[in-house]
């Protein structure tokens, strides 16, 4: 039987953050995540509650914010990008945590009809991809219920993009990095936490220092999804 994913939104945008930032892109958003960060912008995605599931046209392009998912196959996903008239090839797979669930289905099937895809993950699941797809792990300092970032995800990251708020924050990645032996390490970018002014200024000092990349939340500054 083919795999199902929960939907909570499919969007056309430029993508935000990280290394891609102002690539035009298609957002997957997969509902369910067990991490909880207390500043999560997601909150939404959380739960997938089985009285809050829809069909898959109301989730594409949404005008707001809901827990509402539908269960969508790889086949009715790339079929949604056509019919939406989707331009972009750019493919962001988030969440939710999308490594909850086998990605590699999606993104074998993404890589076949020529889409790029990058997958927007916290670490903490096994990150099953396709070996074409960008891995841009957040890593999350303390997390529910002793969840860690597992090494392997770490290893397989390209990106690591890690929120900030305060020195403790960049401690924890330090710390994170001296544990990682990789052969060629990945891009490191600071985000900081809700566009608070001390956590921007934190981040710019630190990537300046450390010739790391600088990943502000542009969406959010242009208001826009
Ligand atoms: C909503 S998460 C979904 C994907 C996955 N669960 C993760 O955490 O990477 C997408 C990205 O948004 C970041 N993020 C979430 N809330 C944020 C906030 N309030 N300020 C800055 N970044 C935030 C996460 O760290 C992650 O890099
Ligand atoms: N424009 C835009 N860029 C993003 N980059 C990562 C996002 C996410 O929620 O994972 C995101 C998002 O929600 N919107
Ligand atoms: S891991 Fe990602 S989706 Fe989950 S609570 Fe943290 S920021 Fe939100
Ligand atoms: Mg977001």
């Amino acid at each position: 039987m083919a795999q199902r994913y929960p939907i909570n939104e499919i969007f056309q945008t430029i993508q935000g953050e990280g290394l891609f930032t102002g690539v035009p892109a298609i957002f997957v958003r997969l509902q369910g995540c067990d991490v909880g960060c207390p500043w999560c912008d997601t909150q939404h995605t959380w739960t997938v509650s089985p009285d809050r599931e829809t069909n898959l046209n109301q989730v594409t392009d949404k005008s707001d914010t809901s827990d509402a998912w539908a269960n969508a196959t790889t086949a009715e996903i790339l079929n949604e990008f056509i019919r939406l008239g989707y331009q972009a090839n750019h493919v962001v797979i988030t969440g939710g945590e999308p490594c909850m669930y086998d990605l590699r289905e999606l993104t074998q099937a993404l890589a076949v009809q020529g889409y790029q895809s990058q997958i927007e993950t916290s670490g903490t699941y096994e990150v099953l991809v396709d070996d074409a797809a960008f891995v841009t792990v957040s890593p999350k300092v303390k997390m529910k219920g002793g969840l860690v970032v597992r090494p392997d995800a770490l290893l397989r990251a390209n990106e690591i993009k890690h929120p900030v708020a305060t020195e403790k924050d960049i401690d924890a990645l330090d710390a994170l990095l001296a544990q990682c032996k990789w052969t060629t390490p990945p891009q490191v970018c600071l985000q900081p936490i809700s566009q608070k002014t001390r956590a921007t200024q934190l981040a710019m000092e630190t990537c300046i220092a450390r010739n790391w990349r600088l990943s502000i939340q542009t969406h959010k500054y242009l208001g826009i999804d």
